[in-house]
């Protein structure tokens, strides 16, 4: 039974559909790094939010590990390209916490605009300060939105309810997409110089770390209003103290900061900034939808090999997987075929499904087809890895379809461009569901790829197999099955032979010495 460990604060939903579903679970939080090093490799998947930092350090050690699920959206607190390596499966639920974080950010945009958290302190203080606070209306007023997807359009739509101007930064937002979202897309110095409020709805990548840095905040409108409900990097923390000092900033409302948990700020108690402990997704609706998905994804890939939300996998539903788990395994021994059996590097490599596999979804198939090829070059290969591995060796990979059927209802063909030319393993399924190869470098033979097995080329003569049946006679060598194909009689004749027992360099020097052997390999499945 697989197991998962829930190593965040989480929605009690998620436990119970993990067991629901035939998944052990255990809910431990709040482990230091060193913990849950301690405690990870017993465990098949892992749950979080944002707490948890799985370093590489941590999947070193998941020896067992096969998914992580985040419970939410940013996934900056995961190693990617680390779990991508090891071959773990990293999934997110995209939209279950999108309505509230444009929700928290309205929240605070209105706080900021009527200074609501210093007001209530007075007023509780027993001050009635009616003097002291003097708002601002936030109709007419234009908001710049730096990012324009799932929360950003959510925001964009409540401030046009509020009759507020959106301007909007977002180098992947699309004219169409601007118009029906209601924005003007705008550049980043141009919102800057027009915005009265600011808020931020962008991942931390390389590419936004640190957007609102000095340079950029010195070119807003004086007194604007800055609100972040997205990732801490996004601002320079010190250089949003020294605007809000100056006055340069009006206003700030942070959710989220550079180090979190965040128990000591320069910003803490400067006037006109509020903060919230990273509450933005903390609604009971959102952290229920949150929790549901993780789990139900989560499941669906450790019991059925369903592919849902994947950031380093490409997706599969729990209907489709059964139904491709044969052409999966057919896919990884093509792979693995034509892997073992060309010596060189490989220029390029074509995936090619007719009839009914080309039907289904061909990115799992591509994926397996890499993985069983790069895996006979290292041990780490996996569905997970394969695209970046057969990116770093420089091997393009080409996928074709053609829904007409040829011989058979359903083949997988495998082409690889070497030095020495292109060559091609081609294979079906019998009853839909036995993987055979039917097709080995432009000759017909019909073989199971199963185990050790024994590859020889030989010029076809009377006599050749029973002087190879002797020499394995003689070297103990038990044969299982034996598939035969010849391009025509008299010319060049293919043998797979399945065998008991991995064959050894011995064995191949004997049967290479057999006269009309021209290669003999071992290769195993
Ligand atoms: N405070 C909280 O509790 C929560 C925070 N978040 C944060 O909000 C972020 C946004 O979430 P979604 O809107 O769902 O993500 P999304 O992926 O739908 O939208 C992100 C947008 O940022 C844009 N973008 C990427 N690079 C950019 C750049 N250099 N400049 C401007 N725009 C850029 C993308 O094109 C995309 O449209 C998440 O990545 C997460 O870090 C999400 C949920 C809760
Ligand atoms: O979904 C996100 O990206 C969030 O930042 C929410 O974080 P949390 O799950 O509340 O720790």
């Amino acid at each position: 039974m697989p197991k998962v460990l829930i190593s965040d604060k989480m929605d009690p939903k998620a436990a119970q559909i993990f067991r629901e579903r035939g998944v052990e679970v255990d809910e431990i939080t709040g482990k230091t790094p060193a913990e849950l090093i301690a405690m990870i490799g017993e465990y098949d998947g892992l749950a979080i939010r944002s707490s948890t930092k799985v370093t590489a350090e941590i999947l070193a050690h998941a020896t067992n590990l096969k998914v992580v699920g985040r419970a939410g959206i940013g996934v900056d607190n995961v190693d990617i390209p680390a779990a991508s390596a090891k071959g773990v499966v990293v999934m997110n639920t995209p939209f279950g916490n999108s309505i509230t974080t444009a929700e928290h950010a309205i929240a605070l945009m209105f706080a900021l605009a009527r200074q609501l958290p210093e007001a209530d302190a007075s007023t509780q203080a027993g001050k009635w300060e009616k003097n002291r606070f003097m708002g601002v209306e936030l109709t007419a007023k234009t908001l710049g939105l730096i990012g324009a997807g799932n929360i950003g359009g959510i925001v964009a739509d409540r401030a046009r309810g509020l009759k507020m101007k959106v301007v909007a930064f977002d180098p992947f937002l699309t004219p169409e997409r601007a118009v029906e979202m209601g924005v003007e897309k705008v550049t980043l110095d141009e919102l800057l110089a027009r915005a009265d409020f600011i808020t931020l709805h962008t991942p931390l990548t390389d590419s936004t770390r640190n957007i609102l840095s000095a340079e950029n905040i010195a070119k807003t409108k004086k007194g604007v209003r800055i609100i972040n409900c997205a990732r801490g990097g996004l601002i320079d923390e010190a250089a949003l103290k020294a605007a809000l000092d100056s006055g340069q900033v009006g206003g700030a409302a942070l959710d989220v900061f550079q180090t979190e948990p965040a128990k000591d700020s320069p910003l803490f108690g400067t006037p006109n900034f509020v903060s919230t402990p990273h509450l933005g997704a903390s609604t009971t609706e959102a952290q229920v939808n949150v929790a549901i998905q993780v789990a139900e994804q989560m499941a669906d890939f450790l019991v059925s090999g369903g592919v849902t939300n994947a950031l380093n996998m490409p997706s599969l539903s729990a209907e489709e997987a059964p139904k491709l788990k044969p052409y999966m395994a057919l896919a990884e021994k093509l792979g693995s075929l034509v892997g073992q059996l060309t010596t060189g590097s490989i220029g390029r490599i074509s995936i090619h499904a007719e009839g009914a596999a080309a039907e289904l979804n061909q990115k799992p198939l591509v994926q397996a087809v890499l993985a069983g090829f790069l895996r006979t070059q290292t041990d780490t290969a996996n569905m997970v890895n394969a695209p970046v591995l057969a990116r770093e060796r420089g091997i393009e990979v080409r996928e074709v379809r053609t829904e007409r059927e040829g011989d058979y209802h359903t083949l997988l063909r495998v082409s690889v461009k070497t030095e020495a030319g292109e060559r091609s393993v081609a294979g079906t399924l019998f009853g839909d569901a036995a993987p055979r190869i039917v097709e080995l470098f432009g000759i017909k033979v019909e073989a199971d790829l199963d185990g050790p097995m024994l590859y020889v080329v030989n010029e076809d003569a009377p006599g050749f197999i029973g002087r190879l049946g002797t020499a394995l006679g003689e070297a103990g060598v038990n044969i299982g099955t034996f598939h035969l194909g010849r391009r025509q009689a008299g010319g060049e004749a293919v043998l797979l032979l399945s065998v008991d027992e991995p064959v050894t360099a011995d064995l191949l020097a004997k049967v290479k010495a057999l006269p009309g052997v021209k290669v003999a390999m071992g290769l195993s499945f």
